[in-house]
């Protein structure tokens, strides 16, 4: 990495951190806040009968209020990821993001708490006051041997979980991955003679889930900064002098030489390519310091191919880092309401993710791996943190181990159902992306971004580029785009440029268009100024013509400013109807809502077609597509003409005996709620359905602008569908991410994607 790319990396970095509000987290109600009754309820007076419950019955806390889902992530800020002692203060991003990852990745509610003590006494007195409103406490980047006092006494004082992630989450990665590693190379972990450099938190907690595995004291050398610990050496301290090796190796060098296995929870650096050379036959070489590895794969690889690499850096194949870990090991752990978390329940979520890394990857791991689908190997020793089975999967076996051990408060009843339950606390919007992104990772997909002078713009233009969604394209004034690159950070040469006015497909995309329009009340000059001056024809030109893969605009014009302007290049697909598709997600749901943006009063030929092609894009999205009509009526009542032309498209899909399940008139309750189904025992519909065709475009805006606005729902789009080549025209000021998402969307080929799973399955 060059500085001039780590630079702007952090530019990057720090405006995601800034925009649109500073910071990673938030804090929302659960309850409705909005009448004096519900005042009084959440607060004086009724607050008063959960208090006085609690009060006689300690336990009833986990019923009236947060606790049971509740986690705080506390820090001193002494040992910040690989950078060492910051302070508290310079942690809190470190601590934002791992409570964030708790909501991500397991649906916990964390907070970060930033202690200002070095203290280990005064940071224990100081937890041991809190830590009990918690439902568990995740300690983190608080350096040894501090944190191995403090974590020890808190799991006395406290009556909830208390877990060091940087000992025990990053113990049980880098066990699971080892597992897998030795499978794969035929050892035994009983055999493996291993090198743990750093001596820390994370390095003794590794080294001791190690040799409970089964790795033998004798085959085991810690390092630190001086070097092997051996037992001549003075000064140690207790946790150090426990692994001390009866060796005359002295230097990491000399350690590693003849090695099988190298775990490095050091610094960036640590490692050179000699030492690499001269361990084993395939090495497993786990260099998980943070940011910046002990030693870079590529350095690896450049002298060892037979070598087995991981790093905690998501940039990398076998990303080993304690992401896996954490936020799955307290979700068994509350669930269960475990008094603490043991060595079983580590054991066991060790092997649950060595197991999970041996099945099948479902699409959204395509993402992590640039596209292409990993499979249990050498590359993919471990699942991808965004392997959206892992809450699924591992939880249950935390819980059960905390159940066999005796620890769970409140044992799971139904285990199948508990797996259930956990699959719908996903959040849905970034599954879905994450599916896109996956499915147009690694292809190149060439994608022109019109309004290429844009800051906004080019910052999506480059997010798209360096996420690897595809190369992107600028069109605009290259001396404006170059200048406005410069003022948003992004190196002048990392995207390509393209001026209408200057490029040498100009006279083409003329000659194309004069054809085109020559009928149609346009003169060659008019035509000539169109591709000069308007960029979206321009780059609807380069689409068409083969120039591009895609197009997107939208920023800087109206809707129906931007879909004219593109109408007089390219046309609708064979056989289609050009429509405007938004996907609206909450609660769990996903919801394909159609027509959001072109036919005004469809008739029932054009909402049959709709209907086909909505029903088409869900499958692309990997959804089985359950198809309701909506109206004001249900199935004829009350009557009325409206719900007439409704009828008529559910009697023309018949007709063409289409593939998917479609049923209406209905209204939306009895679309998306299964208790009303018993009323009408005829439907077609075997679920709740997740495409919901609308009667009228009024309608259709106003529901997803509700569902948005009053509902909490993620929208994504319109999205325009029906046209012959992907264009996506995203709102007026649209933000960054709008962009980028639309960009991959105009990179994403349903019906390609669609027959990739097909094939996966
Ligand atoms: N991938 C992952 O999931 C995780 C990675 N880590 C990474 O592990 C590293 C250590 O974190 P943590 O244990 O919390 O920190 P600690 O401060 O507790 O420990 C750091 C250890 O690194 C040792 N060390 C420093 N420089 C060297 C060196 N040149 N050679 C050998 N050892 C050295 C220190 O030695 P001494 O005792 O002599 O001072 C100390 O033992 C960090 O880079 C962190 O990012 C941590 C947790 C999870
Ligand atoms: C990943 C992590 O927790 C660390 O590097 O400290
Ligand atoms: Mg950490």
């Amino acid at each position: 990495m060059n500085d001039r790319t780590s630079h702007v990396e952090d530019e990057e970095a720090l405006a995601f951190h800034k925009e649109p509000v500073p910071g990673k987290l938030a804090l929302s109600p659960t309850k409705p806040m909005a009448t004096q009754r519900d005042l009084s309820l959440a607060y004086s007076p009724g607050v008063a009968a959960p208090v006085k419950a609690i009060a006689e019955n300690p336990d009833a806390v986990y019923d009236y209020t947060s606790k049971g889902n509740m986690v705080a992530v506390i820090s001193n800020g002494t040992a910040i990821l690989g950078l060492g002692d910051l302070g508290a203060m310079a942690s809190k991003p470190v601590m934002e993001g791992k409570a964030v990852l708790f909501k991500r990745f397991a649906d916990i509610d964390a907070m970060d708490i930033e202690v200002e003590e070095t203290d280990a006494d005064a940071f224990i007195e100081c937890v041991k006051r809190i830590g009990n409103t918690f439902g568990g406490i995740n300690l983190e980047d608080i350096k040894a041997p501090e944190s191995f006092i403090i974590e020890q006494r808190l799991r006395e004082l406290l009556d909830v979980p208390v877990f060091h992630d940087d000992q025990h989450g990053t113990a049980i990665i880098s066990v699971a991955g080892i597992i897998n590693a030795c499978d794969i190379t035929g050892r035994k972990i009983s055999d493996l003679k291993v090198v743990v450099n750093g001596a820390g938190a994370a390095g003794i907690a590794v080294l001791e889930l190690l040799k409970a595995m089964g790795v033998k004291h004798e085959n085991a050398l810690l390092c630190d900064s001086k070097g092997v610990i051996h037992t001549g050496r003075d000064g140690l301290n207790q946790w150090k002098a426990a692994h001390a090796a009866d060796t005359d190796r002295r230097s990491l060098a000399e350690a590693l030489d003849g090695a099988d296995c190298f775990l490095g929870l050091s610094v960036a650096g640590a490692v050179t390519q000699d030492m690499v050379k001269a361990m084993a036959k395939d090495p497993i070489i786990f260099a998980m310091a943070n940011p910046d590895p002990e030693i870079r794969p590529e350095d690896v690889r450049a002298v060892r191919d037979d070598a087995i690499i991981a790093t905690g850096r998501s940039d990398y194949p076998n990303q080993v880092n304690n992401v896996l870990g954490f936020p799955y090991i307290f979700r068994g752990a509350l669930d269960a309401r475990a008094r603490t978390i043991n060595e079983e329940m580590k054991i066991a979520a060790a092997r649950a993710l060595a197991a999970l890394a041996r099945e099948d990857v479902p699409d959204e791991v395509a993402a992590a791996y640039h596209g292409s689908r990993p499979s249990f190997g050498r590359d993919y020793i471990i699942p991808s943190p965004f392997d959206p089975r892992l809450i699924h999967y591992v939880p249950p076996y935390v819980a059960q181990a905390a159940m066999d051990t005796g620890v769970a408060r409140k044992p799971i009843a139904d285990m199948t159902a508990y797996r259930a339950s956990l699959a719908r606390r996903l959040d849905p919007t970034a599954a879905l992306l994450q599916r896109i992104q996956g499915a147009v990772m690694g292809h190149g997909r060439r994608i022109v971004f019109a309004e290429g002078e844009e800051p906004s713009v080019i910052r999506a233009a480059y997010a798209f580029q360096n996420q690897e969604l595809g190369k992107a394209i600028l069109v605009g004034r290259e001396e404006i785009t170059r200048a406005n690159m410069r003022q948003v950070g992004v190196p002048e040469d990392a995207i390509e440029i393209v001026n209408a006015r200057l490029s040498d497909r100009n006279a083409i995309y003329a000659d194309f268009l004069y054809e085109r329009l020559q009928r149609k009340g346009y003169l060659r000059r008019d035509v000539q100024r169109l591709v000069n001056n308007d960029r979206n024809v321009f780059s609807a030109c380069m689409v068409k013509l083969g120039d591009a893969d895609g197009m997107v605009t939208g920023t800087t014009r109206s809707y129906a400013a931007a879909l004219s302007d593109v109408g007089l290049v390219l046309d609708p697909a064979p056989g289609q109807r050009v429509m405007g598709m938004s996907i609206a997600l909450a609660k769990g749901r996903t919801l394909f809502i159609a027509d959001t943006n072109i036919a005004e009063f469809p008739d029932s030929e054009a909402l049959a077609d709709i209907a086909t092609e909505t029903a088409a894009a869900a499958k692309g999205f990997g959804f089985t597509p359950r198809v309701a009509f909506l109206s004001y009526s249900t199935f004829g009542n009350p009557q009325g003409q409206r719900s007439d032309k409704l009828q008529e498209a559910v009697r023309l899909l018949d007709e063409r005996g289409v593939n998917f399940e479609y049923e209406g008139e209905m209204n939306v309750d009895v679309a998306l709620d299964p208790s009303h189904r018993f009323l009408y025992p005829f439907s077609r519909l075997k679920g709740p359905a997740n495409v919901l065709i609308m009667p009228a475009i009024h309608a259709a805006s106003i529901a997803t602008k509700l569902l948005r606005v009053a509902g909490g729902a993620t929208v994504i789009g319109p999205m325009l569908v029906g046209v012959e080549k992907p264009v996506q025209i995203a709102r007026l000021g649209a933000s960054v991410s709008e962009i980028t998402t639309l960009a991959a969307l105009a990179a994403y080929d349903p019906e390609k994607h669609e027959v990739e799973s097909t094939l996966a399955e």
